[in-house]
């Protein structure tokens, strides 16, 4: 669906798997210096989550792909970014709905539940595209170990 390279993440794990997903969503930058973006505007976002692990659970899986749909999409898609609370607020530079900050989001989204699963995947990267010609990877530190 993106179509572009996807940036490699190095790890030893088994197993990989990659997540592309897309969502509309409006927000604006709290903040004087983001000029333009200062202002309200909706961008069509694309998403690649990649995920890898040693273990499969009882259905074959890393984890569901539906479900890493799930944790974005139904989230994010047709809101105000900024009226999401439990992600964002106007305070706090990282808490802004940046690119960066919404890949580190997603990020944390997803390894929270993948933190309750018995095969302990791991999300090593999120990649955010946000425009034509402007996109974020997240990469937690250490692999998120
Ligand atoms: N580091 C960041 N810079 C900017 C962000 C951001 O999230 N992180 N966001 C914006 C705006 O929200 C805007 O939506 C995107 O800006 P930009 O890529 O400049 O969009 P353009 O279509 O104007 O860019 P072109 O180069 O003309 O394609 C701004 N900066
Ligand atoms: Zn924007």
């Amino acid at each position: 669906m993106l179509q572009q390279f996807y940036p490699q993440v190095p790890h030893s794990y088994s197993y990989e798997l990659n997540k592309d997903m897309h969502f509309a969503a409006a927000h604006f930058v709290p903040h004087e210096s983001a000029g333009k973006c200062v202002n309200v505007h909706g961008h069509t976002y694309f998403v690649n989550v990649t995920v890898a692990g040693d273990e499969l659970n009882e259905a074959g899986f890393l984890v569901d792909f539906k479900t890493l749909k799930e944790i974005v999409h139904d989230r994010y898609d047709h809101s105000l970014m900024n009226d999401k609370k439990e992600d964002f607020n106007d305070k706090n530079a990282y808490d802004f709905p940046t690119t960066e900050v919404v890949a580190r989001k997603i990020y944390e989204n997803i390894q929270s539940y993948l933190n309750g699963m018995d095969n302990k995947p791991q999300c090593l990267q999120v990649l955010v595209r946000e425009t034509p010609t402007s996109y974020v990877v997240y990469r937690p530190k250490n692999g998120g170990k």
